[in-house]
């Protein structure tokens, strides 16, 4: 068929999703009412999920599972904007990693809240300034952000949902010669863990690694000095409109970056895959098998203890230590009630949500 009769038969189908999406708009729009009369919750990550794997089984054509996401992800989030616009901080700067996270789950069209730091990101959302705060919590190969578990403990805030980043990074320039290119900017991280790419293409150059606090700020200052490039992520390459020479340049493909998205107030209903986050405060660590017997309750129940983080409880000169613990399961099964009741004020729990990590 020509070109321009399958335009055609595009044009029409856009026409078509354009109404059925209007008449979705239409029924987001009377739940919202609903909602808001009763007075519950908006972002309902668990309902969503639902649906992306009711399509996906349903799905018999060329759409990936990821593909699928990408497109409802973005009409959830249009949804959710419809129903009651919300505010989202993030940690910055834009076209930072969290970000992309941010966006990946709140949609182009969010209002976002771009804050310096992973306190200010708790303060927002305490404050009631920002509704949804995200912050990363724990990448696979550098281990926790210390200051977001610190945090955790500290503030009153709950833990809505997580994301899943793969962190890929892009080579960005405005020169299309790596002749040129005398300077790289980046995040130390960054030239770390794409150090065989820097071997292979600059081993031999005069260039000089530049770095920087943030990746966005390289790809600001690349978009402004032609004979510069920088190492940074897609939506920095974006944001600040500089070419991009080569894609995915880390060492490991299997980089990525666990976020976490703050809330107050916030209950998810069970899905079939859940995890449940808490602070466990044991009493006197000191007595041989206080660590033991606790972790013991998850296993005599049958509950599959995903991470146990210390930290310290900065408690005189003592090394008394606070645990973050992460296991399969959500608060409201019986399993889960039964060591909540077990532990009492021993125990805070974090919340229990859907399970992507
Ligand atoms: O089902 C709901 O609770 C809705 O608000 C609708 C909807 C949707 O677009 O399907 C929108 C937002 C929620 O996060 C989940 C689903």
């Amino acid at each position: 068929m020509e070109l321009s009769s399958l335009r055609l038969r595009i044009d029409s189908l856009d026409d078509q999703l354009l109404e059925l999406l209007n008449e979705r708009m239409k029924l987001v729009k009377q739940v919202g009412e609903l909602k808001r009369a009763t007075n519950t919750i908006i972002y309902r990550p668990e309902r969503e999920k639902q649906i992306i794997d009711r399509l996906e089984k349903q799905s018999t054509g060329l759409l990936s599972r990821s593909a699928i996401e990408a497109i409802f992800l973005e009409i959830f989030a249009v949804s959710r904007n419809l129903e009651l616009p919300e505010r989202i901080a993030y940690l910055g700067p834009e076209g930072s990693f969290t970000h992309q996270a941010a966006e990946s789950r709140f949609g182009g069209m969010g209002e976002y809240l771009v804050l310096p730091t992973i306190h200010s990101i708790f303060d927002s959302v305490e404050t009631g300034r920002a509704s949804y705060g995200v912050v990363p919590i724990e990448n696979n190969q550098e281990g926790v952000v210390i200051e977001t578990v610190d945090l955790l403990r500290e503030k009153e805030l709950l833990i809505s949902a997580e994301i899943l980043l793969p962190i890929h990074f892009t080579f960005v320039s405005q020169s299309d010669s790596l002749q040129v290119i005398r300077r790289i900017y980046s995040k130390d991280i960054a030239f770390r863990q794409c150090s065989k790419f820097l071997r292979e293409y600059f081993e031999e150059a005069n260039v000089e690694l530049i770095p920087v606090e943030s990746t966005s700020k390289a790809a600001k200052l690349a978009s402004q000095e032609p004979d510069a490039a920088a190492i940074c992520s897609h939506i920095a390459a974006k944001l600040f409109g500089v070419p991009v020479l080569f894609d995915n340049i880390e060492d490991s493909d299997q980089n990525r970056t666990r976020f976490i998205i703050l809330s107050k107030n916030f209950v998810n209903q069970r899905s079939q895959s859940d995890k449940t986050t808490l602070i466990a405060n044991l009493p006197n660590t000191n007595r041989p098998g206080v660590l033991y017997d606790f972790l013991k309750d998850f296993n005599d129940r049958g509950i599959n203890l995903i991470k146990i983080e210390s930290r310290p409880l900065r408690q005189g000169s003592t090394f008394r230590s606070w645990f973050l613990v992460e296991f399969e399961g959500h608060y409201e099964e019986p399993a889960v009630q039964e060591i909540m009741e077990k532990y009492g004020s021993n125990l805070k729990w974090l919340g229990s949500y859907v399970r992507i990590a």
